[in-house]
């Protein structure tokens, strides 16, 4: 299955993180994000442009559905006209396979 088609799996502390092979492997179905470290956390964050305000925040509110619907939620920074989406697993402190598919997942929204 694709990214896209997935859902997250409930978050433990001891699942596994994603190996360097798997993020390596796994970004290449997720392009246009990029791979950010922020104190030592490894992270995919995406930014979204939109016409106005108004439009970044009704995406912002998509993207927060699909969170709670997968259990899995994001940091959000909704601008006038952009919002930037980073995704990483708090528990696992690093990547999971979670996080690529909300990654994906939040492409699919920007593209409805
Ligand atoms: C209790 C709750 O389900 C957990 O704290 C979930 C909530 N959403 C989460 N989101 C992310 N990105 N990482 C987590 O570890 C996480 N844990």
């Amino acid at each position: 299955m694709t990214l896209k088609q997935e859902h997250c799996e409930a978050c433990r502390a001891d699942a596994p993180a994603a190996s360097q092979a798997e993020i390596g492997a796994w970004r290449d179905e997720i392009p246009d994000w990029k791979l950010i470290e922020e104190e030592g956390v490894q992270k995919l964050e995406r930014q979204f442009s939109f016409p106005d305000f108004v439009a970044a925040m009704a995406f912002t509110g998509k993207v927060a559905a699909l969170a709670e619907a997968e259990g899995h939620h994001p940091a959000l920074l909704t601008e006038w006209g952009k919002v930037t989406v980073t995704w990483w697993s708090h528990k696992l402190r690093g990547l999971h396979r979670n996080d690529f598919i909300c990654a994906a997942r939040t492409d699919a929204l920007a593209n409805d």
